[in-house]
């Protein structure tokens, strides 16, 4: 049984919770169990306003500040968000339903590491001098403004510190809109901030639906949009702020493929196809969720995992012993059994689950298929369940094209031992993020993104700077200036 979660108001704005209960009511539920866990309201026009206004009023004096400022409030953060892990942590299982036992290692922590990182970066964000014979320009790091933030909610606490953490670090301002699913951790970033002591105004959390979003991008105050979400809404998003010709960082879905060769270690390798589908119920945007398999050892490869996913410990999520929860939402547990169905209405053949779990609620179990072809809609779609499909292949060139053959590009993971083949295929992988010999490890230090039709722009690392400050160039004229006439 849950407790109540009920935040002191639904938005965080200028350093204190504001309520406006004229606006349209968003309850979040437990997911093992459908207990509400928060009652609370999506933003006004006016909260939209005045989030917005708190952060256009913020911005100058934060920018005004040096970079070794920021960047010790924010690793200070870091340090507070560290110390209360596990309360965010349960927080965080009972708005998503993800086990505790991930949520203690891959959620509020990941938020402190980013927030380490880019406190730890700050100070050292600069222009560059080029020398022009005896001119010389230089350029000017400045920040873009006003950003807007908007989250998904696989990873709510997580997704907040990543655009929050390079945003506040260049010197921006943020205005966060989590997921309307799981509005409760961004509110607790908000009061960390602050208490870390980030002056007022500069991060701000509003609660609300797609429309809530929407206003937000569509304010002229705001100079760049970073959305975390699904392709079609990355379509809008992204349109919508090219109307302002605003910056974008777009996070989006994807179908991710994973190449297993027959030289690879299977142990391994059946470890990282089982976190690559079934971590977070499956609900995870870099999952490789095509796992091409080279036909030699295709049959003992998937009875290895059948018999690794059958130990698969379903339950409460805030038993520390599971490591399989439910599904988010009764729209993701319906979506979910769908494809199932569509997989074996297609004609893969069905190796294990593909049914609500007996325990009722919104379980899906872990779902396998096998003889899966590439024409099938569990093999194009992105499903966000946990359902991995097998795909058998012959040849390198054979996988890699078939690999390729997709609208997304988030990521896409190989194993070998044949190290000239990892990084010839990795070098042909037409995807933002790879990996070699392991599969979704996503540590704040390496750049992560999508390409193709899974994103613009870069989370994390040195590239997200860029993605949050712009240059301006200044040309130093030295001696006379000359004229035609
Ligand atoms: N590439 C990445 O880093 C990640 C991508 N995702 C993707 O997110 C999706 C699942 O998350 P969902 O929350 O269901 O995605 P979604 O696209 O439905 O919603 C994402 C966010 O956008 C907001 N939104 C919806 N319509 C909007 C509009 N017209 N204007 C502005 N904001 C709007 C929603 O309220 C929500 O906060 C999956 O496709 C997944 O692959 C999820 C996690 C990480």
């Amino acid at each position: 049984m849950p407790n109540i979660k009920q935040p002191e108001a639904s938005h965080y704005i200028n350093g204190q919770y504001v309520e406006d209960n004229a606006g349209t009511e968003l309850v979040t539920r437990y997911p093992a169990t459908g207990e509400v866990v928060a009652s609370l309201y999506a933003a006004t026009n006016s909260i939209v306003d005045h989030a917005l206004t708190a952060a256009d009023a913020a911005r100058a004096s934060w920018a005004a500040m040096t970079g070794s400022e920021r960047g010790r409030i924010l690793r200070k953060a870091a340090d507070i968000i560290r110390e209360r892990n596990r309360e965010l942590s349960v927080l965080e299982t009972l708005d998503t339903g993800k086990p505790l036992q991930e949520t203690l290692v891959a959620d509020a922590a990941s938020g402190a590491d980013c927030l380490e990182y880019f406190g730890a970066i700050a100070a050292g964000l600069t222009g560059e001098h080029i020398q022009l014979g005896k001119d010389f320009a230089y350029t000017i790091r400045e920040p873009l403004g006003v950003c807007v933030g908007i989250g998904a909610w696989n990873y709510p606490i997580q997704i907040a510190c990543w655009k929050a953490a390079p945003a506040l670090a260049c010197g921006n301002t943020l205005v966060f809109k989590p997921s309307e699913m799981t509005p409760l951790s961004a509110l607790k970033l908000a009061e960390i901030l602050t208490e870390a002591g980030l002056p007022d105004g500069v991060f701000n959390v509003i609660q609300g639906y797609g429309e809530t979003g929407g206003a937000l991008v569509d304010d002229s105050r705001v100079a760049k949009v970073s959305l975390t979400g699904s392709v079609p809404t990355g379509r809008k998003v992204y349109a919508a702020a090219a109307k302002g010709m605003k910056h974008v960082t777009m996070e989006l879905g994807g179908k991710s493929p994973l190449l297993i060769f027959d030289d690879a270690s299977l142990d391994d390798a059946v470890s990282a196809a089982i976190n690559a589908n079934f971590y977070s119920s499956g609900q995870i945007c870099s999952n490789g969720t095509r796992v091409f398999v080279q036909k030699g050892i295709l049959p003992e490869f998937l009875a290895r995992v059948k018999e690794r996913t059958q130990k698969a410990i379903i339950g409460d999520p805030l038993d520390e012993a599971t490591n399989f929860g439910p599904m988010i939402s009764q729209a993701q547990f319906d979506i979910t059994l769908s494809y199932i169905q569509k997989g074996i209405d297609e004609g893969a053949t069905l190796v294990l689950g593909g049914k609500a779990h007996h325990k009722g609620g919104l379980y899906v179990e872990p779902t396998i298929f096998s003889d899966v072809t590439d024409d099938m809609s569990i093999a194009r779609e992105e499903i966000f369940g946990p359902v991995m499909s097998f795909l058998p292949f012959d040849t390198e060139e054979e996988a890699l094209r078939r690999a390729n053959d997709t609208e997304f590009g988030l990521a896409a993971g190989v194993f070998t031992s044949d190290l000239t083949r990892a990084h010839r295929v990795v070098a042909a992988f037409e995807a933002g993020t790879c990996w070699i010999n392991t599969y979704n490890l996503t540590p704040i230090e390496m750049p992560f993104g999508g390409t193709k039709a899974s994103g613009v722009g870069r989370e994390n690392a040195k590239a997200a700077i860029e993605h949050y400050s712009e240059l301006k160039s200044v040309y130093v004229g030295m001696g006379p200036v000359e004229a035609a006439f």
